[in-house]
């Protein structure tokens, strides 16, 4: 295993309180959710000038009612789990995020499993998954597996195989596993399949490094982390 810096997993302190948390996540999903089906609509309408432009000075109007107190660069939400747990803003995982799928995550015996479908918002070639996004699921659960192992690292080698096109309407698995590690490098493979058609058939495979920054790196790249671990100290 790394000799490099281990860390607890974050976010279950109750700087707000827990109730208060919960309801605060559970609207933040349901934004989410209206937010993904907004964009997934304006993908795929083929609405009349006169509506589109209707419908953006709804979405203005609407805009303007979070524009209030604005989290600053790097402060992490508190309904956050990081590194190790989930993100509400994740593009990938996020419940509240518009762009993300969302992929679920789940732990499996050695790694971890996200599933999700796409549609429209993320499509590449007609029908098909853009290779972009595939990539960025690959990446954020592979980043996820490396946390869930306890050696978090940031990405600093993703190579990608794309051999068969990914359909867009279809149930994914993916799937990321830690299968080594030297001093503060973690290397770790990944695959995307359809969970319906030829399950067993990569479409798309990678192999990532990762490297876990040093503690003084750390503390410069995430200040946001100090007050996350104070406040799992006081919960
Ligand atoms: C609590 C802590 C937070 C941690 C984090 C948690 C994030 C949990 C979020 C989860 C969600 C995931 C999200 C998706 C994952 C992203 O998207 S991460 C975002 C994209 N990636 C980045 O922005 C990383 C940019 N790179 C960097 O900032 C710096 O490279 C790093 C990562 C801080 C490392 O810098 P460094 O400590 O100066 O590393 P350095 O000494 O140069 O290299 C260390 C080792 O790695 C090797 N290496 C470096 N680059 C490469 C390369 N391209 N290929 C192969 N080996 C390489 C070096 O050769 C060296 O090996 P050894 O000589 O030790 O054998």
């Amino acid at each position: 295993m790394s000799d490099g810096p281990r860390f607890p997993r974050t976010g279950t302190g109750t700087g707000t309180g827990t109730e208060e948390l919960e309801h605060q996540k559970a609207a933040i999903t349901r934004l989410g959710h209206e937010l993904r089906a907004l964009v997934e609509a304006t993908v795929r309408t083929d609405a009349s000038p006169d509506t589109l432009h209707r419908v953006a000075d709804g979405v203005r109007t609407v805009t303007g009612r979070l524009t209030g107190r604005r989290r600053a660069r790097g402060e992490i939400p508190e309904v956050d789990e990081f590194p190790a747990g989930p993100r509400f803003y994740s593009p990938v995982t996020g419940a509240g995020s518009p762009l993300a799928p969302p992929m679920r995550v789940m732990a499996a015996d050695d790694g971890l499993i996200g599933e999700c479908t796409l549609a429209g918002t993320h499509e590449g070639p007609p029908g098909y998954v853009h290779g972009g996004v595939s990539a960025m699921l690959l990446d954020e659960l592979m980043g996820r597996a490396c946390a869930a192992a306890g050696t978090p690292g940031l990405t600093v080698s993703l190579q990608m195989r794309y051999h068969r096109p990914v359909l867009l309407e279809t149930p994914l698995r993916i799937i990321a596993r830690v299968t080594g590690t030297d001093g503060r490098k973690i290397f770790v493979n990944g695959s995307i399949t359809s969970r319906t058609a030829a399950p067993d058939a990569s479409l798309v495979t990678a192999e990532g490094v990762f490297v876990t920054p040093d503690p003084d790196s750390t503390r410069a790249l995430f200040p946001g982390l100090q007050r996350v671990m104070a406040r799992e100290l006081r919960g």
